[in-house]
């Protein structure tokens, strides 16, 4: 039978969301400050970034919340998913400015500063279910990033951010799916 990316795919994002599911919270927590430091060296490495794409967590995802304190200097910008796929970045001066939207994530509120055009986001620190270790990446299955990403500056950065579960030895991939440049991930056990 022919291998077919997309049950592939799903497959592999049922298992992922049971692995999530099982990992503790507080190993999550730690896993979730040891991202935030490493981001902040990142940044660190790379003065010349200002605006950065991050995302408000769901339950699976890493908690960067904290960059807000650990970055007060830099662009935070969060994303707005609109039905059918797209999604629009707006600058939020705090983490408590954002109120539940589509999905249930936490999203800039319709008083939020007009949408960051994706060219001027430097970072984009991207969620998925799993990366490979070269930035592969299988994502939640809408494509919102990768038809985001398709209107990135072509100097910026692209960042995956998982814990160690998530990274595989390979990944199916389909020809619109983006690779991230650098994945940083943290322990999880
Ligand atoms: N924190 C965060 N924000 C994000 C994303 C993300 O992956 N993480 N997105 C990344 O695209 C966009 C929103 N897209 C999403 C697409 C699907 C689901 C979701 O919950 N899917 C369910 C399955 C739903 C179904 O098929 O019934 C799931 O994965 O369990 C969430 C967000 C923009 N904002
Ligand atoms: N650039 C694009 N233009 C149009 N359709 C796209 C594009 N990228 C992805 N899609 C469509 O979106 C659907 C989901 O794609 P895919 O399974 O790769 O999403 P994903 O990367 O896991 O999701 P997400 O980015 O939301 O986390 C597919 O049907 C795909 O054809």
């Amino acid at each position: 039978m022919d291998f077919d990316p997309k049950l592939e795919k799903n497959r592999i994002r049922r298992a992922m969301r049971e692995a999530l599911k099982a990992f503790p919270s507080d190993l999550k927590a730690q896993a979730s400050q040891q991202l935030c430091q490493q981001i902040v060296q990142f940044t660190q490495k790379h003065p010349n970034i200002r605006t950065i794409a991050s995302f408000a967590a769901l339950p699976m995802e890493p908690d960067l919340s904290a960059l807000h304190q650990l970055l007060p200097h830099h662009h935070l910008v969060y994303p707005k998913s609109l039905p059918g796929g797209s999604m629009t970045f707006h600058r939020v001066a705090a983490f408590s400015d954002l109120s539940p939207g589509l999905f249930g994530i936490l999203e800039p509120t319709d008083s939020s500063p007009h949408a960051t055009p994706p060219q001027e986001i430097d970072l984009f620190l991207c969620p998925a279910y799993a990366y490979t270790h070269s930035g592969q990446r299988l994502g939640k299955g809408g494509g919102y990033y990768d038809r985001l990403l398709e209107n990135r500056r072509d100097d910026a950065f692209l960042l995956g951010i998982c814990y160690e579960l998530q990274l595989h030895n390979s990944l199916p991939v389909e020809p619109h799916d983006i690779e991230v440049h650098s994945v940083l991930s943290a322990p999880s056990s």
